[in-house]
């Protein structure tokens, strides 16, 4: 059976998600040949990715589904400079309840969490405390986010004392102009040490594909990334110009399927930066479902990095439920 279909039914049960353990990309020697075969033909990628909000309608107990999915794999984020203890306390208590409680009874998921929740490193102990005994893995921006342009061995430390504090999932940023000039090799050995620091916690790359010039660099610096061993590939910071777009995401998912081809290992996707519509998160999960299969709709191979996703979300589920649309300040995250 279809798993988040329009036309066969799906129950609003997070017990469905079945409990198989991904095993882990463990990387692979870089190979240049795949990495110059990779191409990218934008004019038809863009063409493939405008025929999808346009033609994709999932209503009411199916779009509460889709709904409820995208909740379960928002990396629940808050990048800010003024970030504070309190703040990031009521961020994770959002993530652990991240629908107002009537309308969880109602859609039968009590249990609803978001992914995880996304922060910067001196925000990993309020982040754990609050989230203590809740499952949700706390996530650590690193390597000099956003722009990645701090020492290297600084920014190997920075990814060490980050799993020392706690976080179960670093999200590296790499170098952008490796990539622009064409330095395979050397961005091959960044991630590959980066994966090598981070240990047992998963480790995402931050492609900041809207610095990358085009979408062959994107295609080639996805693929250089999962031979190197990333765990995740991720569109963006949030803080560049152009953050996650369908277009990029078709680009770095058909990446994805290659290397899921060659290699039998799945790479988790994590479209980020802008995604802030219910609307948006289905397009996103519907590409997903044709690109790559169900299987990829889990939040241990896909997640939303997102700060302000979870309040329209939550609204269209109230109007769901209810009939009604609230405020959206009802919705504020933190
Ligand atoms: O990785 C997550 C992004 O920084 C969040 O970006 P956003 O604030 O545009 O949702």
């Amino acid at each position: 059976m279809s798993e988040l279909g329009t036309q066969t039914g799906v129950a609003l049960d997070s017990a469905q998600l079945p409990q198989t353990v991904e095993p882990r990309n463990p990387g692979m020697a870089l190979d240049m040949d795949v990495v110059m075969n990779t191409r990218a033909n934008r004019s038809a990628i863009e063409r493939r990715a405008k025929t999808l909000p346009g033609r994709r309608s999932v209503k009411k107990e199916y779009q509460a589904a889709w709904l409820a999915r995208a909740i379960s794999c928002i990396d629940l984020t808050t990048l800010s400079g003024d970030d504070t203890a309190g703040r990031v306390a009521r961020l994770c208590a959002k993530a652990k309840q991240p629908v107002r409680a009537d309308l969880l009874e109602a859609l039968g998921l009590p249990d609803l969490t978001t992914g995880a929740v996304c922060v910067y490193h001196d925000m990993i102990p309020p982040a754990l405390k609050a989230l203590e005994g809740s499952g949700i893995p706390v996530a650590v921006v690193s390597t000099g986010f956003p722009a990645g342009l701090s020492p290297f061995h600084l920014r190997i430390a920075e990814i060490e004392e980050s799993v020392k504090a706690g976080a179960e999932e670093i999200d590296i940023v790499i170098s952008r102009r490796l990539v622009l000039s064409g330095d395979w090799q050397g961005l091959y050995n960044e991630m590959k040490t980066m994966r090598e620091a981070c240990g047992d916690a998963h480790v995402k790359a931050i492609l900041a594909t809207g610095e990358l010039e085009t979408l062959q660099n994107v295609a080639r610096a996805s693929q250089v990334c999962m031979m190197a061993g990333a765990d995740f590939i991720k569109t963006s910071t949030g803080k560049e110009p152009v953050n996650a777009t369908l277009p990029v995401s078709l680009v770095m998912m058909r990446a994805m399927r290659d290397y899921y081809e060659a290699t039998g290992y799945r790479v988790g996707y994590k479209p980020a930066g802008g995604i802030s519509k219910a609307k948006d998160a289905i397009n996103y999960l519907a590409l997903v479902k044709e690109e790559l299969g169900d299987r990829w709709l889990r939040p241990d191979l896909f997640r939303f990095g997102a700060s302000s996703l979870l309040g329209d979300i939550e609204r269209q589920l109230e109007h769901h439920l209810t009939g009604a649309y609230s405020a959206s300040w009802r919705h504020a995250v933190a």
